[in-house]
Order: C-alpha cells, then sequence, then structure tokens
C-alpha cells in the first residue's frame, strides 16, 4: 500500500526524523533552517571519526558533494556504511558531477554504492548516465523531459529512486515514474534549494515505507510551499523567507489537496 503525501507529513510531524546532512558549506545553514521548518531534525555531522557512529543513529543520510574535498569524501564513506550497516536509507546529492574529473569520478563511485534515493538536476542526472550535459557548475542547463530516460536508466543501475528537478519534476524507480509541478521561478535564484530539497527527501525516507512514496512527498511539499510563497514575493530575495514559512504553514490536508502530482504509466508492469 503506498503512503500519500499527506499520511507521510502527518508521520513526519508526529515524530520529526533525525537526519544526517554530510552537504557543502552552501547549503548547510539554508538546509538546516528548511529542514526544521519543514518539520524534520537536521544534524551536518560529516567527521569521518563519527559520521559512521552517527548515521547508525539516524533516521537517514544524505551526502551531497558541492564543496567536494577529501575530508569530506572520507565522512561520506564512513556515513554511507554506518547507514547501510543500520539499514537506514541515504540519500545522494550529485552537485555539478558532470564539470571536472575529480566529481564524475567520485559521482559514479557513490552511485556504485547505491543510493535509497538520488536527487539532482537534469544536468547532473544526464551527466550521472553518461550522457552529454549543459549544466554550468552546479546550475542546470538541460530541461527535465530530456533526463527522463536517464534518470529511469539510473534507477535501474542502482534499483534505488531518481528525481529530477526543475520547472516541473520527475522521479522514477524504474518501474514508477510521476511528475510534480508547481514551485516558482525564484527557486533556481535562491542557492542550495536543491541541496535543501534532497535533505528533506532524507527527512521523508527516514518516515516512510518505500522510498518512491517519500520521494514524491518531498517533492510535493517543496512543489506546494514554492508556489505559496511565489504570491507576494518580489523577488529572490523576499521569496526565500516566504519559502521557510510556507514550508512550515503547509498541512498535510492541505498538500494533499495541492499536489499536483501526475503518475505515469509503470513501465513492465
Ligand atoms: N523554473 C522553475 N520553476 C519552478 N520550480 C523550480 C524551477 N526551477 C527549479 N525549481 C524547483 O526548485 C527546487 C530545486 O531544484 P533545482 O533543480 O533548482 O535544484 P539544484 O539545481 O540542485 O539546486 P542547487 O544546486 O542550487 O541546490 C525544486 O523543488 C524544483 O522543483
Ligand atoms: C553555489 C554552490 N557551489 C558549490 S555547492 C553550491 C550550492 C548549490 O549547489
Ligand atoms: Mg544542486
Amino acid at each position: 500500500m503506498s503512503q500519500s503525501p499527506q499520511e507521510l507529513l502527518t508521520a513526519l510531524r508526529a515524530a520529526p526524523p533525525l537526519v544526517q546532512c554530510i552537504t557543502n558549506y552552501v547549503a548547510m545553514n539554508i538546509a538546516a533552517n528548511v529542514l526544521l521548518a519543514a518539520g524534520a531534525s537536521p544534524a551536518m555531522v560529516s567527521d569521518a571519526e563519527e559520521a559512521g557512529e552517527f548515521a547508525r543513529i539516524a533516521g537517514a543520510l544524505t551526502v551531497n558533494i558541492g564543496t567536494l574535498s577529501s575530508p569530506f569524501l572520507s565522512g561520506m564513506r564512513a556515513a554511507i556504511e554506518g547507514a547501510q550497516a543500520a539499514g537506514k536509507p541515504w540519500v545522494l546529492d550529485p552537485v555539478a558531477c558532470q564539470a571536472t574529473a575529480l566529481r564524475r569520478r567520485t559521482a559514479a563511485d557513490l552511485v556504485a554504492l547505491k543510493p535509497t534515493i538520488i536527487r539532482g538536476n537534469a544536468s547532473e542526472i544526464l551527466s550521472l548516465a553518461g550522457e552529454a550535459s549543459q549544466g554550468q557548475g552546479v546550475d542546470g542547463r538541460d530541461s527535465v523531459s530530456l533526463a527522463e530516460d536517464a534518470a529511469r536508466w539510473l534507477a535501474v543501475q542502482t534499483g534505488g529512486v531518481v528525481a529530477v528537478t526543475g520547472e516541473s519534476d520527475f522521479v522514477t524507480d524504474g518501474t514508477r515514474a510521476a511528475r510534480i509541478a508547481g514551485g516558482s521561478p525564484f527557486m533556481p535564484m535562491n542557492t542550495a534549494l536543491g541541496c535543501s530539497l534532497t535533505g528533506l527527501c532524507g527527512a521523508y525516507a527516514a518516515v516512510a515505507d518505500d522510498p518512491f512514496d517519500a520521494t514524491l512527498a518531498a517533492l510535493a511539499h517543496f512543489a506546494v510551499a514554492g508556489r505559496r510563497a511565489h504570491e507576494g514575493a518580489q523577488g529572490p530575495g523576499s521569496f526565500a523567507p516566504r519559502f521557510l514559512d510556507a514550508l512550515h504553514a503547509v498541512t498535510p490536508e492541505a498538500l494533499g489537496a495541492e499536489a499536483e502530482i501526475r503518475a505515469l504509466e509503470s513501465v513492465g508492469a
């Protein structure tokens, strides 16, 4: 039985999950505030000496290569090992993985560890699947529709869920797929909202039975809050506080009513 975004937000707010976020320096504060506003409990714990131990007690782990360095990478590996040993879900955000040899290699190594969920922009997902990418650094420059086949392929390779975000979002586990509409054009003008969404995917994965349902709920929560925050915003600056307020104000019932999720035909069903 699948769990709806409404049910999952109810569960999240009833028992805020502890989410270990190994994320970049740009995202640390923003992502923590996004998770708190949505109803989760973030902790930015990344050093290899404690990251594996922490992953065992957290509800989920998220790993983001935005400001990649050797210490970060050691922490990621320790944390992933801890999460897997404890049977906890983990989410990969392959920031700018098309940009340099180090990022391509690191992202491929992390994908080989079979993340429960991968969340990236279209340029990143295309690159992970070995296809040409127009990404410019951390910014996506490809359309989500162009990356849908790459996402399906990647989901089959990993046995996990892949989410491609942009003007409208796409989620697949290789069999099921859905598109999520909403959000705001001010979102890509606010740095690290994608990184924050990766954290929220972890929060929902911690409370959900199925990571596909968790990903849909996280993306729908962002899409609904983004659309609400857009009303009355004058630009990216005034959008930002409205977005945090909206993440907090959205009730499970409103999420159920306002989410625009369109299920696509299952492949091979
Ligand atoms: N043009 C747009 N219109 C509406 N929503 C958008 C648009 N672009 C992005 N979003 C939303 O913004 C959020 C972040 O997605 P995005 O694809 O920008 O992540 P990203 O490129 O990884 O960001 P970052 O690396 O800066 O964290 C998602 O919820 C997505 O749906
Ligand atoms: C701007 C930026 N640079 C490295 S990570 C990051 C945050 C958005 O991905
Ligand atoms: Mg990103």
